[in-house]
């Protein structure tokens, strides 16, 4: 599985009704890529009509709830992001870190909570800038990890996205040689925390991916795909990421 690179478009708080025919050109790409794997994540509110209208390709939530029901406002379960099309959902991305608060143990919960549910879940983690100029990126990443690894995880559900807080939005990627030590780094760090099946966990890198480096970032040691947020709002922008995954 590892072998097959996984692009994954985060559309973040972007898109109305009016954005699914968008889903519909990258479900096409998708298509004629077959050796790519991919997924759309829009917002929540457009989970259920994107999957009943495209159901060739992945779509996915942006966050979950840890719990299974109950009284949190605004929040959605894993069963309910289930039921209404998503097969996986993205958790701990910087942004909920930052605006929502969300620590480590939150997002350890909700991948559990996810897994139950029987979806895939793609876990963030990621520097910022000031940790990585005090030179502490590998420890505070590998920290990250270890502190958000859902119990007893397999490698068939799990996907991990490293997404430098500071190249997400900004056109600014770290070095080639950035991107191979952290990869490797928590190549090395799912060793530690699996029992077996490490080897199978993809591990994406996010932060300002588009078409014109893409090829690059892919070709780096244990770089498997690619969360991408702006650039995969179009077809046209998005396209030529998974075109150049199926390079590989
Ligand atoms: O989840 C996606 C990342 O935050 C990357 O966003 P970006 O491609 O707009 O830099």
């Amino acid at each position: 599985m590892a072998n097959r690179k996984f692009i994954v478009g985060n559309w973040k708080m972007n898109g109305l009704r009016s954005a699914l025919g968008d889903i519909g050109g990258i479900a096409k790409i998708a298509e004629q890529n077959s050796g790519v794997d991919v997924a759309i994540c829009p917002p929540a509110t457009l989970i259920a009509s994107a999957a009943a209208e495209f159901p060739d390709v992945a779509i996915g939530a942006q966050d979950c709830h840890q719990a299974s029901s109950g009284a949190h406002t605004g929040c959605l379960s894993s069963d309910m992001i289930k039921e209404a099309g998503a097969s996986l959902s993205i958790l701990g991305h910087s942004e909920r870190r930052a605006d929502q608060h969300e620590t480590d143990a939150d997002v350890k919960a909700k991948a559990e909570a996810v897994r139950s549910a029987g979806l895939g879940a793609i876990i963030c983690v990621g520097e910022t800038e000031e940790e990585r100029d005090a030179g502490s990126a590998v420890s505070v990443v590998c920290g990250q990890l270890s502190g958000s690894f859902p119990e007893g995880a397999d490698g068939d559900w799990l996907t991990i996205a490293y997404e430098p807080v500071w190249a997400i939005g900004t056109g600014r990627v770290p070095e080639a040689s950035d991107v191979e030590e952290m990869h490797a780094a928590i190549r090395s760090k799912l060793g530690e925390l699996m029992a077996d099946g490490s080897e199978n966990v993809r591990i994406l890198y996010g932060g300002s991916m588009n078409g014109g480096n893409a090829a690059e970032l892919l070709a780096v040691p244990n770089v498997d795909g690619g969360l991408v947020g702006g650039a995969s709002l179009s077809a046209e922008k998005f396209g030529p990421i998974i075109e150049a995954a199926a390079a590989f």
